[in-house]
């Protein structure tokens, strides 16, 4: 597998600015997570990526090549997206063989058995009759199973009970662990894949602003929790976030180094964030 490049992308609708000179790496067989609120232009970066729509400025490569109408490159990829492509009357059968017929080897088995852990009694069932958070399983299962090296799932969750969404964290992992591949997902959910993601970017104002491993990131931000005036006292001239209080208590989150100089009182927690938290406090306007 190669890697995926996106270097200096920028994506105008009319005036309006949504990426502004994007650069980032996506590596071959790692799961990442496209963190930004809504409206950041997640789904137009993956858009871009899998060359639906095009660039005002700037480069996609796989390896060495650019993905512009290159077929070669794009039968790699393939985008779940939130919006259905489908039509309402195709059955899940007919999804199966359109994927097969452009990727080829399309796993029929492992389709057949997401079937039965996603609750769907039969493959001919068609994807219009399907509750919403059943039509999105419907999607995931052509997602897990297509024969593509880069999957991008964008809002792949949607809709999703907590035991469905559970099926598809534990499904995504077996299908990573029988066939490396690469995964980027997007969603909103980010507290349930931070066990998952190895790797996050996050957009904000256009931009990448955190492009980090999730061990790295949140391993340089601190929740510090404690009497107000004494954690006030604390992280004086430390890189403070954003802070909360609620009744005398203070609780400041801090992204850098703590300084080694400092005694740390013993009235104050130090602890590390959750992603949740650490993606609250670096995207807050
Ligand atoms: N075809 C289009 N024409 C004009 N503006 C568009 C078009 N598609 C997207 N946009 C605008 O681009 C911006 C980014 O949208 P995008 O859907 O990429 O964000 P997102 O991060 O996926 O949001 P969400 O999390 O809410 O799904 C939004 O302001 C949106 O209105």
């Amino acid at each position: 597998m190669e890697t995926l490049k996106v270097s200096q992308i920028t994506k105008k609708y009319g005036r309006q600015m949504i990426l502004d000179d994007i650069s980032l790496t996506i590596q071959p067989g790692k799961i990442y997570g496209l963190l930004g609120r809504n409206g950041a232009g997640k789904s137009t970066l993956l858009n871009l990526i899998v060359n639906r729509i095009l660039p005002t400025d700037g480069t996609i490569k796989l390896g060495n090549d650019e993905i512009n109408d290159n077929d070669v490159a794009l039968t790699q990829f393939y985008l779940m997206s939130e919006v259905s492509l489908y039509p309402k009357h195709v059955t899940l059968k007919q999804m199966w063989e359109m994927a097969d017929l452009s990727y080829g080897s399309f796993n029929f088995n492992r389709a057949r058995r997401l079937l039965k852990e996603f609750d769907i009694q039969d493959e001919n069932v068609k994807l219009g009759s399907l509750s919403t958070g059943l039509q999105t399983a419907a999607k995931l299962i052509v997602a897990l199973s297509v024969n593509a090296n880069y999957i991008f799932l964008d809002e792949p969750i949607l809709g999703l009970d907590a035991n469905h969404r559970d099926v598809f964290y534990q499904e995504l992992l077996k299908a990573y662990e029988e066939n490396v591949k690469t995964y980027v997902l997007s969603t909103h959910l980010i507290e349930e894949i931070q066990q998952l993601v190895e790797h996050v970017f996050i957009l904000d104002n256009e931009k990448i602003t955190v492009d980090a491993d999730v061990e790295d990131l949140l391993g340089e931000m601190f929740v510090i929790s404690g009497p107000a005036m004494l954690v006030e006292e604390y992280v004086k001239d430390q890189n403070v976030l954003g802070t909360r209080s609620l009744a005398g208590i203070k609780t400041a989150f801090v992204r850098g180094a703590l300084s080694e100089e400092k005694e740390i009182p013993d009235q104050i927690q130090i602890k590390h964030p959750d992603l949740q938290q650490a993606f609250i406090y670096l995207t807050n306007k």
